[in-house]
């Protein structure tokens, strides 16, 4: 993080955001068919009664993010990290609160979708192309992105369809393509999780240069090696809240002392 704010150029802001996801049939044995013959029966009423729940994934979450951060976010299974992503790229609505970013966050998680039935050379194509970059572009990033991605170490897989590809080699592949482009903000989920150690270490040097590129990266991860290798500055989530908001060293030691890990 810099000093002062005073050169620091804000890329996203999320002012109290609150995230609500509804779901149906969620209460006991309200999905089933009979629950909802009773429902037809009954006739309609209110949310609750209907069978939609509401989960507050997200409650009331504050920060700003400045070009040159890379920001990790770290909590507990469930406490809202992938949803508060999911929010700033757009993907989700907000129930309260706004965000507010500069240029258009791109979201890599490990079920970006990629075709799982074409080449992966097929898939840098088009992924490319969904990001934006021209034809032109992707052909003179294609061998970089496959080297990146390491899928050809072990012989000719790139021109084999995703499907045979193992989950790893899937994840190493769509970080691989979204880290072609230089993002104004660039939210990587767990991608690291599951390449190995080798590409780990490649993806966490791309990170740092993507930062340098002046780009804002926010990275969820549950390696808090690979928070501390990347990032400089946490968010904690707990049960949809932000419990602290610092540098890398300090959340990271409390978040330990809590959770033991
Ligand atoms: N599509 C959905 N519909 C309903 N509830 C959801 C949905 N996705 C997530 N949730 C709920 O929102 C809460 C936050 O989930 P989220 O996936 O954001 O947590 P997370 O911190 O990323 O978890 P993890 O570390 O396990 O990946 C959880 O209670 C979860 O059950």
């Amino acid at each position: 993080m810099a000093d002062t704010n005073q050169d620091r150029v804000p890329t996203v802001i999320a002012d109290d955001v609150h995230i609500v996801y509804r779901v149906n049939g969620g209460a006991g044995g309200k999905g089933s068919a009979t629950a909802a013959l009773s429902r037809i029966l009954k006739g309609r009423k209110g949310e609750k009664e209907r069978g939609v729940r509401k989960v507050h994934a997200v409650r009331g979450v504050s920060f700003t993010a400045y070009r040159g951060e890379a920001i990790g976010l770290i909590g507990t299974n469930g406490s809202g990290k992938s949803t508060l992503l999911r929010a700033i790229a757009g993907l989700l609505p907000t129930e309260h609160g706004k965000v507010y970013t500069d240029g258009q966050p791109s979201l890599l998680g490990v079920n970006a979708a990629l075709m799982s039935d074409l080449t992966g050379e097929r898939n840098v194509i088009l992924g490319g192309l969904a990001m934006g970059m021209s034809r032109e572009e992707i052909k003179s990033r294609y061998q970089d992105i496959v080297d990146f991605s390491g899928i050809n170490e072990k012989g000719d897989f790139i021109s084999l369809p995703m499907r045979t590809y193992s989950s790893g080699m899937g994840a190493r592949l769509r970080f691989a393509i979204a880290a072609a482009k230089q993002h104004d903000v660039l939210m990587i989920d767990e991608a690291l999780a599951t390449g190995d150690r080798k590409f780990q270490i490649r993806s966490e040097e791309r990170i740092r240069e993507l930062r340098k590129e002046a780009g804002t990266v926010f990275l969820v991860s549950h390696s808090n090696k690979s928070i501390r290798d990347t990032c400089d500055r946490v968010l904690w989530l707990e049960r949809g809240e932000l419990l602290m908001d610092g540098p890398t060293d300090e959340v990271i030691k409390a978040y330990e002392r809590e959770t033991g890990k």
